[in-house]
């Protein structure tokens, strides 16, 4: 599949410190299935006949990247050392770093690095979808629980109706323009579909599955590991 008049690039934060993890090392590079966590990521993204490149944010002080071989992913994969002190200003910092070699409507798929668990189908369903559309739009899924409002005391306020309730996830697709201006006015925010939103914009769903989950707490690794072994065979 490709896009004719615009290319895809890839962008992935990982300037993060997993304090969620709880662990001595960033959660990007902890152990799963003997690899760092960021290279399962990283290595779905370069194999994808749809996206360019490969542009991952690094903190500035990374110590730990250089460790590693990246040679065999090549010139599909460039580091950045520009990470900030959000996840939102990480990707901004990127978008500037790459802005000479990016055209205004080329599309940027924001991915997390702590989404290990990224399939292929996953992007080519998401570019499929998207790839014609005004806006853009992320993968997502809809709400499968009852929802719970907590009051003070730990106890249920209110049961929150979940209808039209859909969880987002990565990765995230917009025009490069669109994004770094969105991304330039709203700094708080916890995803790019958020800044878009606050232009006054309506990004598109596309519908993902739950196996794209993010490492955020201990247990996540686990559940990485177990999706990344049942697949195997399948891809
Ligand atoms: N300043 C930051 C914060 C986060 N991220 C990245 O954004 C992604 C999603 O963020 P999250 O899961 O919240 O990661 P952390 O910030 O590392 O975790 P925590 O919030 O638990 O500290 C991760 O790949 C993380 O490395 C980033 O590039 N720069
Ligand atoms: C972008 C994201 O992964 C969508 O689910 C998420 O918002 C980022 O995680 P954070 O923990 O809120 O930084």
């Amino acid at each position: 599949m490709r896009t004719h008049t615009s290319r895809c690039f890839a962008i992935v934060p990982a300037a993060g410190s997993g304090s969620r993890m709880k662990s001595e090392h960033p959660k990007q590079y902890l152990p799963l299935l003997g690899e760092p966590l960021i290279r399962h990521t990283l290595g779905v993204l370069c194999a994808s006949p749809v996206i360019d490149r490969v542009y991952v944010v690094l903190s500035v002080g990374d110590q730990e990247w250089d460790r590693h071989d990246w040679r065999p992913f090549g010139d599909r994969l460039v580091p950045l050392f520009c990470g900030g002190v959000s996840r939102a200003e990480s990707v901004l910092n990127g978008l500037r770093a790459i802005a000479e070699h990016t055209a205004e409507s080329d599309w940027i798929l924001v991915h997390d690095a702590a989404r290990p668990c990224l399939a292929p189908w996953h992007i080519e369903t998401l570019v499929h979808e998207l790839i014609h559309d005004e806006v853009g739009g992320i993968l997502a899924v809809p709400v499968a629980d009852t929802l719970k409002r907590e009051d003070s005391t730990h106890r249920i306020a209110d049961t929150v109706a979940r209808d039209g309730l859909w969880q987002a996830q990565t990765p995230q697709m917009f025009r490069y323009v669109m994004l770094k201006r969105a991304l330039e006015s709203a700094r708080h925010v916890t995803d790019e579909a958020s800044a878009i939103e606050a232009m006054g914009l309506r990004p598109r769903l596309v519908r993902g599955d739950p196996t794209n989950l993010k490492v955020t707490y201990p247990l996540d690794l686990h559940l990485a590991e177990w999706i990344l072994q049942h697949r195997e065979g399948k891809e």
